[in-house]
């Protein structure tokens, strides 16, 4: 019936919709959470047109609210039994799981809590890449940390210490990296495990590693918690989720399953974007010597000629620095697209047809794409911060699309990334504040930055990492 049905939509398909691929893949749908069930996966769409998107997620965003099954790492490691907010079915555990973390971890009020933690990890990165180590994977530990310390709090990473931190983040590389040749037991839920034995004992292995890496230090952020009492000030993201209920599923607790995938969401999605973006955006400063400057010059204006290090409050001076990194978001989205299921009418004439098959079909939008849309952005492969200067095409650019649509790297509608917020405010601090510690210059040879991309299982990443001459320009 698929094949029919895909037959029906590439014939009814009008130039809105970019690309029509008719898909013979099925996915089961396992277990839905809060009695959400899961659709089988049948059409894939994909919309390339940045009108089409802002009907579809903002206007008419309730007919594109779920993802399709299978498609969001958590659903693949736990085979759809424990979701985090990203594979959740829209319902009340999404509800609930969303508005923790969206008013509490990663709201601006907790993060501006964590100003002196931000600026022990700036001085850790500063410190090593005065050192000489290498700078792509300098700035995605610094990055992990911060994201380890809004989700654990600072005294438990402080004990974890730096050794077992940095093993963490090699996991956490390491599950991404091996996510796709699961795909087979999301597909095939019931005899996928007999189809490819070893690779399921793999992930039954992964999976537990991933427990037993989580589970304590939860146990470990309680037994600080009863210790010190509600005296703290911070709430962690692990602390919150320890008091979240699902008041429309009896006011059940969040179970450890679900925490799991829920803290590995957090680092993960949080921290492969964020340091993503970083990194293309300071190889986008060593490839422009001149925005570099002058980003520098700004810098140096806003902290009284850059004797000092850069904080929070000093970042709504620099809108030249909001400027590069949203140039940088657009030019390279590290999520380079933006997955949705979508059933029914009011999905169907959204898209510019008829109908959608049964279980309907995956939506992909183009994220890429959209930014780099020749009828939305003049010279759009150039890099060029001054677009989003007074004057320029993408003056006031609006990152939830609320307003318009003309790019979208952090999605848009009600399921438009949470993490919006902290990704913008750590990646204007570590540019503002390594471009005041350092000159950035490209080094040479084999080491020279190279921007093509490597597009991996969620994320697109440099291809080769970042390596730069970097010349202190500050006593450290
Ligand atoms: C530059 C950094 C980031 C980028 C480019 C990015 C991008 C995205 C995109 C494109 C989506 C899909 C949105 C949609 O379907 O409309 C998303 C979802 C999500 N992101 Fe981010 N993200 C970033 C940082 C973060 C951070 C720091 C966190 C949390 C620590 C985070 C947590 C999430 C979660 C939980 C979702 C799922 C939302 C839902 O389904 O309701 N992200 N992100």
């Amino acid at each position: 019936c698929c094949s029919t049905a895909a037959g029906v939509l590439r014939e009814l398909a009008t130039p809105v919709v970019a690309a029509l691929v008719a898909s013979s893949r099925r996915g089961s749908g396992g277990g839905g959470q809060g009695g959400a069930t899961r659709r089988r996966r049948g059409l894939s769409v994909q919309v390339a047109d940045r009108a089409v998107a802002r009907r579809a997620l903002v206007e008419h965003g309730a007919a594109f609210l779920d993802r399709p099954s299978g498609a969001v790492p958590s659903t693949i490691l736990t085979r759809n039994r424990h979701c985090n907010i990203l594979s959740a079915p829209y319902g009340p555990y999404w509800r609930a799981a969303r508005r923790n973390a969206a008013a509490g971890a990663l709201h601006p009020s907790s993060l501006r809590l964590l100003g002196g933690a931000r600026a022990r990890v700036l001085g850790g990165l500063v410190r090593a890449l005065g050192s000489g180590a290498p700078a792509g994977e300098s700035l995605h530990f610094a990055v992990y940390s911060v994201l380890a310390v809004m989700c654990f709090g600072e005294g438990v990473v402080a004990e974890l210490g730096e050794a077992r931190l940095r093993a963490m983040q090699r996991f956490q590389r390491e599950i991404l990296l091996a996510l796709p040749s699961f795909g087979v037991f999301v597909r095939y839920p019931r005899i996928g495990r007999f189809l490819c034995p070893s690779r399921w004992r793999q992930l039954l292995a992964l999976r537990r590693r991933q427990e037993e890496s989580f589970l304590p230090l939860v146990a470990e952020v309680m037994r600080r918690k009863r210790k010190a009492g509600d005296d703290s000030t911070f709430t962690s993201y692990v602390e919150s989720l320890l008091e979240l209920r699902v008041h429309e599923e009896g006011g059940r607790k969040v179970t450890d399953g679900e925490l799991v995938s829920l803290i590995s969401e957090f680092l993960g999605a949080g921290t492969e974007s964020t340091a993503a973006a970083l990194e293309w955006t300071m190889a986008n400063l060593v490839k422009n010597p001149e925005v570099q400057r002058k980003l520098r010059h700004e810098v140096g204006t806003a902290v009284a000629g850059g004797e000092r290090v850069v904080e929070e409050v000093d970042l709504a001076r620099m809108p030249y620095l909001k400027a590069v990194v949203l140039e940088s978001l657009r030019r390279h989205p590290p999520v380079p697209f933006v997955l949705r299921h979508a059933d029914g009418e009011d999905a169907a004439a959204v898209l510019g047809v008829p109908r959608l098959p049964d279980g309907g079909a995956t939506v992909n939008f183009l994220v890429g794409k959209i930014g780099r849309d020749p009828a939305a952005w003049s010279d759009p492969m150039s890099f060029e911060p001054e677009r989003f200067m007074p004057g320029g095409e993408g003056e006031g650019a609006d990152l939830t699309c609320t307003r318009e649509l003309r790019m979208m790297p952090f999605g848009a509608g009600r399921r438009v990334c949470p993490g919006l917020a902290p990704a913008m405010l750590h990646l204007e601090y570590f540019v503002a504040n390594l471009v005041r510690q350092f000159e950035w210059w490209e080094a040479d040879g084999d080491e020279a930055v190279d921007l093509a991309e490597f597009r991996g299982f969620f994320f697109t990443i440099m291809n080769r990492p970042l390596r730069a001459r970097l010349v202190p320009r500050t006593a450290m």
